[in-house]
């Protein structure tokens, strides 16, 4: 008998729902009564969706109006100190530590935000100290499980388990160990509350067990959890996702869970551990379709995969939960059915498992019409043969250590591009996008709808170049950006513009908070036809005498935000892309861009979940940005800029990169990064970003003073560049002009002093 089950679905709806109510409320343009009434419409259109496809076993709590780890803290009571002070209500607290909160006198950072493991989802950092008192708060959990029982759905409940909650937090005071007393008492309590319901699992999900754990770790593991599985009534399955847990497997094994969820797709490992350490009794929740990628599951292989585990009374699986997936290829209305019928969103995945769990328990599974079907379809991709391109893999073929390097060191590039470019001490810069207001995006809008002609719109996004030109030099911004007003989003953008690739229409993703992406597909080989950025850039440069930065998006990071083909190696499709950006590097150059940015923005963020395996994604990732710009002039300059600044581990490779100038956030990392680059001897030039661009809130004059003049002290004057910590696009025009315009007169305030 075979049971079928998904970690999570994704919540921002069919049409982004979510997106637009939860905007909507921060607005005020609806009451709080209707962000919570919407929001439960949504969710109870889910479960139906759920029951409808017979999933054994559904979740709840997996829902989240802004972010899971948020609802945890709130789950928890372990709420900041700052934030309560504000006096506001509960959920006005919540959206404060999302956003921050800056009114009459009061002014306060929202949390943190940090890549959730190696997805493009972010959660909000828990911030420990000795001030934070938990305090048990299930009100969201009852009132998803009331909806939920009366749709007659007796659900598993999801809760981010106490050791990915500890070991994710930001602890302000003493060690992690000092929490773990108190993080025990409040996860027993909360269980004991659990187990008043009538659920069928409680699904406690702790993925930090996929990364490299020590001794110290699994010692905290068991403490915390032999007391919490003293006390719980109902069935525990502890589930995992992103990997395999082979550092604790074998304890957990022993553990009074009633369950285990494992990752098959992402956790081969994990069918050693199981074939060496068995399962003891518990019962397994196989993850075996893909809950990361959006091709069809091969049933075939499914199937192999099943036999090979060789376990009775197995519960079909996600590996992780359908968050990461859009809701589903139906609405994909422009794509041609003989793509279409390959691709599989969350909504798809359902029907997955469905017909594996059906297959399965057919006698003669080879003549069941499902999986017939499932297997024509995987043969099908054969015949496309629009996307082969065997130039370009003959390329990849032929490349040489030397197309990998620069003619010229670091040193020699570097008095060359100074004397070029002549720039002042601390040059001002921003990271490239600018406000993508409502304007933007309703043009574009037509323009898609075919309501405006591609000369309109073009002419438009001229007129926006022009404007955001002016606005820099108003502000005295020392080199310029065109604003990337033609973008959607900067991946999706090079996705729409190379050969190789498929766009959806509404494959959105949650990103963070209302934030969503529409990751395109790498369906083929990848390479480009002509120029695409260089009119826009070429057109902002003749508006002005400073300088203005072409700006790309590097081959890691295209790949890292888009959904992957699994039929040919990274390193391939890596270099592919390189060698398509190539061309548009040389081609800006020959019309006289000098300064050239690559944003490697995920490059951090996606180096493998364990040890073992970063110098081999780090090796590609080097040499595929570095074969972008290899073939530039010594005196143009490459920047770099990425999002996430934990250099600490990779600080060589950074260096490796061998970008003349980087640009990172530093804003909220306290500035630590800053060290590192010191105590490593980073040699080129960085522009640690003095503001953070996630939140509204403008900083004075005096407050970039302050970041400036440390950054100051703890760089060469030569080397140091004055920016944001990332692109404008989120924000709004007001808020960018004060900010940028703080920025930009507390550095030449500073100048004076130099
Ligand atoms: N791929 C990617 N990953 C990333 C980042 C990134 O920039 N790109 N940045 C980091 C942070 N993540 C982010 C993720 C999303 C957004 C973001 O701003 N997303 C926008 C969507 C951007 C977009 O593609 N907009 C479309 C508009 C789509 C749209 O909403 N259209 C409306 C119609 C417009 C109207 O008339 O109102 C509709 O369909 O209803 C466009 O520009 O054309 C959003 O959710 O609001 C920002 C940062 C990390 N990961
Ligand atoms: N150039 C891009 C921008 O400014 C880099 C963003 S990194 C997420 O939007
Ligand atoms: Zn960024």
């Amino acid at each position: 008998m075979y049971k079928t089950s998904v970690i999570g679905f994704p919540r921002i709806g069919e049409n982004r729902e979510l997106k637009k109510i939860v905007e909507n409320f921060l607005k005020k343009e609806i009451t709080k009564n209707e962000l919570l009434k919407e929001s439960s419409n949504i969710r109870k259109k889910h479960l139906n969706i759920l029951k409808e496809n017979s999933i054994d076993y559904i979740t709840i709590n997996d829902f989240s109006l802004y972010d899971n780890f948020l609802d945890t803290i709130c789950l928890l009571g372990a709420i900041p100190k700052r934030y309560n002070e504000l006096e506001l209500d509960e959920l006005d607290t919540y959206f404060a530590m999302a956003k921050g909160y800056q009114k009459n006198d009061k002014d306060v950072k929202a949390l943190a935000m940090k890549k959730w493991f190696n997805t493009n989802y972010h959660y909000l950092v828990p911030e420990l100290d000795k001030n934070i008192s938990f305090n048990l708060n299930l009100k969201k959990i009852l009132s998803e499980y009331k909806e939920a029982k009366d749709l007659e759905i007796t659900p598993k409940i999801s809760i981010i388990g106490p050791y990915t909650f500890l070991k994710l937090s930001n602890i302000k005071e003493g060690d992690l160990e000092d929490y773990i007393n108190d993080i025990k008492e409040i996860y027993i309590e909360l269980i004991q509350n659990l187990n008043k319901l009538d659920i069928s699992y409680i699904q406690i999900e702790e993925p930090i067990l996929v990364t490299d754990l020590n001794n110290k770790d699994i010692i905290n593991f068991e403490n915390i959890y032999k007391e919490i599985l003293n006390v719980k009534e109902k069935k525990i399955l502890l589930q995992t996702y992103f990997g395999d847990i082979r550092d604790i497997y074998e304890n957990i094994i022993k553990l009074d869970f009633d369950a285990i969820g494992l990752d098959l797709i992402d956790g081969e490992y994990n069918f050693e551990l199981i074939e060496k350490y068995g399962i003891n009794n518990k019962e397994i929740f196989a993850g075996i379709v893909n809950g990361k990628n959006i091709f069809i599951n091969d049933y075939k292989k499914s199937i192999e995969i099943i036999d090979r585990l060789g376990i009775e009374n197995l519960v079909l699986s996600s590996s992780c939960s359908l968050l990461h997936l859009p809701f589903t290829i139906k609405n994909e209305t422009s794509l041609d059915e003989k793509y279409k019928i390959l691709l599989s969103f969350a909504v798809e995945k359902l029907i997955e498992l469905r017909e594996l769990k059906n297959i399965l328990e057919f006698e003669d599974f080879e003549n069941h019409n499902k999986y017939n079907e499932n297997q024509k379809k995987i043969k099908s991709k054969q015949n496309l043969t629009e996307f082969l391109n065997n130039e370009v893999k003959e390329k990849v073929k032929n490349l040489k250590e030397e197309d990998f390097y620069r003619k010229e060191k670091f040193d020699e590039r570097i008095k060359l591009q100074k004397k070029y470019l002549n720039l002042p001490k601390l040059p001002t810069t921003t990271i490239g996008s600018f406000p993508q207001t409502l304007e933007v995006r309703k043009i574009r809008n037509k323009y898609r709808k075919n309501e405006i002609t591609k000369n309109k719109y073009n002419e438009f996004i001229y007129s926006k170049i022009e404007e955001v030109i002016k606005l820099q030099e108003n502000l005295e911004i020392d080199v310029l950006v065109h604003g990337e007003f033609e973008r959607t989003d900067m991946v999706e953008y090079f996705g729409e513009n190379f050969e190789g690739f498929l766009i959806t229409k509404n494959g959105w993703v949650q990103s963070y908070g209302t934030r969503c992406v529409k990751p395109p597909v790498i369906f083929g080989d990848i390479s480009r036809k002509d120029s695409f950025t260089v009119e826009y850039i070429k057109y902002a440069q003749e508006l002005t005498n400073k300088y203005v930065k072409g700006m790309l998006t590097g081959p890691i990071t295209i790949i890292n935000w888009s959904f992957v083909r699994e039929d040919l190696s990274i390193r391939d499709i890596a270099y592919q892309i390189a060698l398509a950006l190539q061309d548009e590097v040389l081609d800006l150059e020959k019309s006289g861009i000098k300064v050239i940015q690559i944003d490697e923005a995920a490059l951090r963020e996606k180096l493998p979940l364990r040890k073992e395996n970063w110098k081999e994604y780090l090796d590609i990732a080097i040499k595929a940005f570095r074969l972008t710009n290899s073939k530039v002039k010594a005196d143009t300059q490459i920047h770099t800029h990425m999002c996430y600044s934990e250099f600490k581990d990779i600080i060589n490779e950074i260096k490796e990169l061998d970008a003349d100038v980087i640009t990172i956030e530093a804003a909220k990392s306290d500035l630590s990064m800053i060290d590192i680059l010191n105590e490593n001897n980073y040699d080129k030039e960085v522009g640690p970003g003095v503001y953070d661009i996630h939140s509204p809130r403008i900083p004075s004059v005096e407050e970039f003073e302050t970041v400036i003049n440390e950054l100051t002290k703890k760089i060469e004057i030569e080397k140091l560049w004055i920016n944001p910590d990332c692109g404008l696009k989120t924000r709004g025009n007001k808020e960018t002009i004060e900010s940028l315009r703080n920025m930009v007169v507390a550095t030449k305030n500073i100048r004076k002093n130099l």
